[in-house]
């Protein structure tokens, strides 16, 4: 079954060449089956990177998926072509009258800001407040999970003393738990950030659960609230194989002196290629999530959603 993007997305011919089946908007679906609407907040810069990250995971599934995207209005991206926004982005004013499904608020290279300094908080902070009336289920991707978790629990985030940059070893926390069928008892993601949340300032909130962690300094990885209408994901399982190379790379040829992201290359040599073990946590990840938490639960008539809410 197929996943329907804006017409002429880039990340189409990209998913088309890996055999994922791509509709334009204009094409009707054949079966009178109603598509899944999933909403994506994309703040990350390099936007067709993260489109193509997603729609790839999103497109892995016998479910009809259609996806809108939506930047932010209080701050305008500068690495993205406002031509390339008018195509294929809305803002929130346009699709803030709609109800979705599923929602994903991407991770962002705002994390040395505090929340409140980060020119889009207030847009960010607003989307997050509809999402609890308009959207059946919120998946917050790394800064997209701080940022949630601030907002509606007003978890705080701190500054960590050394990059947190590799692929590390991840457990679950909770039998039973469809979000993580599938998963092997230990599991590899990556993760790249400079800040974290504590433990134990999650564990203060009886509405939370962590469902899985790492006990290296990646910390807690996927927390839910006791609905499992938000779920809270610290690492970036997204990440194509090169994309932590991509940063190292970058920040090196910057003169950071970067160091070398962890359990990544063999012999922890960047000149060699890296090791890809996070793909099939990935899949099952996205797959589990609109599955079992979008497909699943969300009512056939999306307008049944919060039929009273008068926002
Ligand atoms: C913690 C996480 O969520 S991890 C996810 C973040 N990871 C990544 O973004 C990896 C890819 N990013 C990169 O490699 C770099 O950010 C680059 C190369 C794209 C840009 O780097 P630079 O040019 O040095 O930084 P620049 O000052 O332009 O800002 C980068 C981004 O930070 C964000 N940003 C910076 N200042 C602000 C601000 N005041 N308010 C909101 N966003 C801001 C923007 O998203 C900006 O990109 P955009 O304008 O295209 O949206
Ligand atoms: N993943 C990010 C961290 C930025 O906050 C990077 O290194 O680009």
């Amino acid at each position: 079954m197929p996943i329907k993007v804006p017409n002429a997305l880039p990340a189409a011919h990209i998913l088309e060449s890996e055999n994922i089946f791509v509709m334009d908007a204009d094409r009707a679906y054949s079966q009178d089956i109603r598509p899944l609407k999933i909403l994506i907040l994309n703040l990350m810069p390099i936007k067709y990177i993260t489109e193509t990250q997603l729609l790839r995971l999103l497109g892995n599934s016998p479910l009809q998926v259609e996806v809108d995207f939506i930047y932010t209005e209080t701050y305008v991206p500068s690495h993205t072509p406002s031509d390339y926004l008018a195509q294929f982005y809305g803002t929130f004013d346009e699709v803030r009258h709609k109800k979705y499904d599923g929602m994903i608020i991407t991770g962002a290279p705002v994390e040395h800001m505090e929340f409140e300094e980060v020119a889009y908080w207030d847009e960010v902070a607003e989307i997050m407040e509809w999402s609890k009336t308009h959207v059946y289920s919120t998946f917050h991707i790394c800064w997209g999970a701080q940022a949630g978790l601030y907002y509606h629990y007003g978890i705080p985030k701190f500054q960590v003393p050394k990059k947190i940059f590799g692929v590390f070893k991840h457990h679950k926390c909770v039998e039973h738990e469809r979000l993580l069928r599938g998963f092997d008892d230990e599991f590899y993601v990556p993760h790249s950030r400079h800040t974290e949340e504590h433990k134990e300032d999650i564990l203060k909130v009886p509405e939370l659960t962590i469902l899985a962690e790492s006990d290296s300094e990646a910390g807690p990885y996927i927390i839910a609230n006791l609905e499992k209408r938000q779920f809270f994901i610290t690492g970036h399982a997204e990440y194509d194989p090169t994309t932590l190379k991509q940063e190292y790379d970058r920040d090196f040829k910057a003169g950071m002196n970067p160091q070398i992201p962890q359990n990544y290359y063999p012999d922890d040599d960047p000149s060699k290629p890296p090791i890809v073990r996070w793909r099939s946590v990935a899949h099952l990840l996205f797959a589990n999530w609109l599955n079992y938490y979008v497909y699943q639960e969300t009512p056939y008539e999306l307008d049944e959603l919060y039929k009273e809410s008068e926002y």
